[in-house]
């Protein structure tokens, strides 16, 4: 850590928060203790002060524990050995399928320990989070989020549904805690590439937080994920009996915002200062509720924004790890297959970064444009489709290049790139195995030294490809990244094909992170871009020449610490910033790089039992 000076290391530390309220502080305030107001069993009961097995001898004095736990005192280490050889019972390698049972099985000892110890939770996730990323999030949470209605045991988040219309300002304060940092809401409509799976969907939200924790170390009690359940589409959900959520169909048109609406004003109502992020809304919504609210509101939609600065992060690695400079990316001709709300994220933020690369000029931005085909259930976009989404319409072909291609409205995915010859095909269409053999045949013929292969669509079986299918079809001279995680895929000859995870992890910890301790009103264009290239920096030559674009996941909590640095700094550069806690604005300005570092690391929560100290309310 960055040394500071005596003086600016005090104003560093948040103020202390409200005696007895918070367990934790940050890493420098770690020893303070936290006073609590319950004792004995209500103590053991409590996620957020239960130590189990670890509390020690005057504790157990102290907080009338004595007789109700085992003698031996275990250290926490001790405690998660013990824990690890349950866990340990299920080594195989998580999968998502209907018949993993193995990832399901892993993912409920780990939420029963969530329940019930939340530090020994996260310090495990944390020590652990390459091999149990892939259980509490992508692939395993789609599988869990499809079957919550069976793995439901406590609730976690809150609900608000359409029936609690008129009811959300008040409902809001039954949450417990008086401060919230970090919200992610979901409508359950999109989740990963399993489409609507209705109130099932909170699974998603608590995901992501639990990488915010993991990740950006948001304390844990300030964390909220919500499920706004206005119904669901989907008929096998609508005739469960078992099925948890609102038995209708999905709201619709004004009824639908009206409800969004009353949740946002309900939630900045009681924590004005929280940031949410909209995680897995159909498209539809998506765009609509982004432009909405975001010049209003702390927000962002995590597919549409998060997405779109990994997927540049990883297109301009890729173009180095073709041995060029970052700066020939506008040369680069890129086909996505997919034009929802993650595919048209992309596009857009890729089409504004060449364009930024060439000048920035009107003329610059539009022949961006022509770097882009973009196909999607209907084939090849064109102008001359009827009803072009109007998302999608700035990157529909002109009928006269078409024919200059060889290719016409409506174009299959295969057509388009054996015409094409493309540097980068991207997917984000939810279709598992759409870069068919033919496709991948095709690609063969691209103009690039080493063609790059993004199947980001989750969970595993949507990916667009595997990494065997890409390296066994292309040879080792490509660039892969998947949104899942797949393993690196056997060359022989002591190669290895590499198998990058281009996902929105790597961003959104850090956008939610910088926004918090910068106190930015609203989330800039400016400040995802930081994030962006934060990111794209991240990395080293060496790594890009071997087709390592992205870090492994044991990083991502330093990589999340630098993206939220750079988030801060934009913020301030935006003036933007409004501070946060002991840090105003103008403290925020005054900071140089090495101590908006310090900064971040001090406020970033570490899972350590702090010591209890009982007062009666
Ligand atoms: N890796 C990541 O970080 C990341 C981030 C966000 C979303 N995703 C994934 O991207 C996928 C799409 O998400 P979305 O929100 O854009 O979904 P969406 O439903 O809004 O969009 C899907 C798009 O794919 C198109 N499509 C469908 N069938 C197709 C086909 N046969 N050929 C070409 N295109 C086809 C549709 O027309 C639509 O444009 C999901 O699987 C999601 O998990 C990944
Ligand atoms: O959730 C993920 O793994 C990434 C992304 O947000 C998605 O919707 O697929
Ligand atoms: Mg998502």
């Amino acid at each position: 850590m960055a040394i500071v000076s005596h003086v600016l290391a005090r104003r560093l530390i948040p103020r202390l928060p409200a005696a007895g309220r918070w367990r934790f502080f940050t890493t420098t305030e770690g020893s303070r203790p936290s006073i609590v107001h319950k004792r004995s069993l209500d103590i053991l009961h409590d996620p957020w002060f239960n130590k189990g097995t670890a509390f020690s001898v005057t504790e157990r004095d102290r907080l009338d524990l004595r007789g109700l736990l085992p003698p031996n005192i275990m250290t926490p280490q001790q405690q998660i050995n013990r824990f690890m050889v349950d866990l340990k019972r299920f080594q195989v390698n998580a999968r998502d399928g209907p018949s993993d049972t193995n990832s399901l099985a892993k993912w409920r000892i780990l939420n029963r320990l969530h329940d019930r110890n939340e530090t020994m939770y996260y310090k495990v996730l944390i020590n652990n989070i390459e091999e149990y990323a892939p259980i509490v999030y992508t692939p395993t949470v789609g599988l869990v989020c499809q079957n919550y209605s069976g793995l439901f045991r406590r609730p976690r988040g809150m609900y608000f549904s359409a029936a609690d219309r008129g009811e959300m300002m008040s409902m809001v304060y039954n949450w417990p805690a008086e401060q919230v940092d970090m919200i992610v809401v979901t409508d359950g409509s999109r989740i990963l590439g399993l489409g609507d799976l209705g109130v099932q969907g909170i699974g998603i939200a608590i995901g992501k937080l639990d990488l915010y924790v993991a990740a950006a170390g948001i304390n844990p009690q300030r964390v909220l994920p919500v499920m706004i359940d206005v119904g669901t589409n989907n008929e096998k959900l609508l005739e469960d009996p078992l099925y948890l959520g609102l038995q209708q169909n999905r709201l619709e048109g004004e009824d639908y915002i009206a409800v969004i609406d009353e949740f946002m004003e309900a939630v900045f109502t009681r924590w004005p200062n929280v940031i949410v992020q909209f995680e897995d809304f159909q498209s539809k919504w998506a765009f609509k509720l982004l432009q909405r609210y975001r010049n209003t509101y702390r927000m962002f939609n995590d597919d549409v924004q998060g997405t779109a600065g990994v997927a540049i992060a990883g297109l301009l690695g890729a173009v180095r790890a073709q041995g060029r400079p970052m700066i020939d990316f506008p040369k680069q001709k890129i086909v996505v297959a997919g034009a929802g709300s993650a595919g048209i994220g992309v596009l857009n933020a890729a089409r504004k970064t060449m364009a930024r690369m060439l000048g920035n000029t009107e003329s610059a931005f539009e022949s961006a444009g022509r770097q882009f085909w973009v196909v999607d259930a209907l084939g090849l976009v064109t102008e001359e489709r009827l009803d072009v989404d109007p998302d999608a319409l700035p990157f529909a072909r002109k009928s006269k290049e078409m024919d200059r291609h060889g290719l016409s409205e409506g174009a299959s995915l295969a057509e388009v790139v054996k015409k094409v010859k493309p540097d980068v095909l991207l997917g984000l269409s939810a279709v598992g195995g759409l870069f068919s053999k033919e496709v991948l045949e095709a690609l063969k013929d691209s103009t690039s030294t080493r063609p790059a292969i993004f199947p980001m669509s989750n969970p595993t079986k949507n990916a667009e490809c595997t990494p065997e299918e890409a390296f066994s079809i292309l040879g080792e001279h490509i660039i892969f990244a998947s949104g899942s995680p797949f393993n690196n895929v056997d060359l022989g000859n002591g190669k290895i094909g590499h198998c990058n995870q281009g996902n929105n992890m790597y961003l959104f910890p850090g956008i939610g992170l910088g926004t918090l301790l910068s106190g930015a009103r609203v989330i800039s264009d400016g400040m995802l871009q930081a994030a962006a290239e934060c990111l794209a920096a991240y990395m080293k030559e060496e790594d890009f020449l071997n087709g390592v674009i992205y870090p492994r996941i044991s990083r991502i909590r330093d990589i999340t610490h630098e993206v939220a640095a750079s988030v801060i700094k934009e913020a301030v550069a935006e003036d933007l910033a409004e501070g946060y806690r002991g840090m105003d604005s103008r403290e925020l300005q005054r900071l140089d790089k090495v101590e908006i570092s310090a900064y971040v690391e001090n406020n970033m929560w570490d899972p350590k039992y702090p010591t209890l100290v009982f007062k009666s309310d």
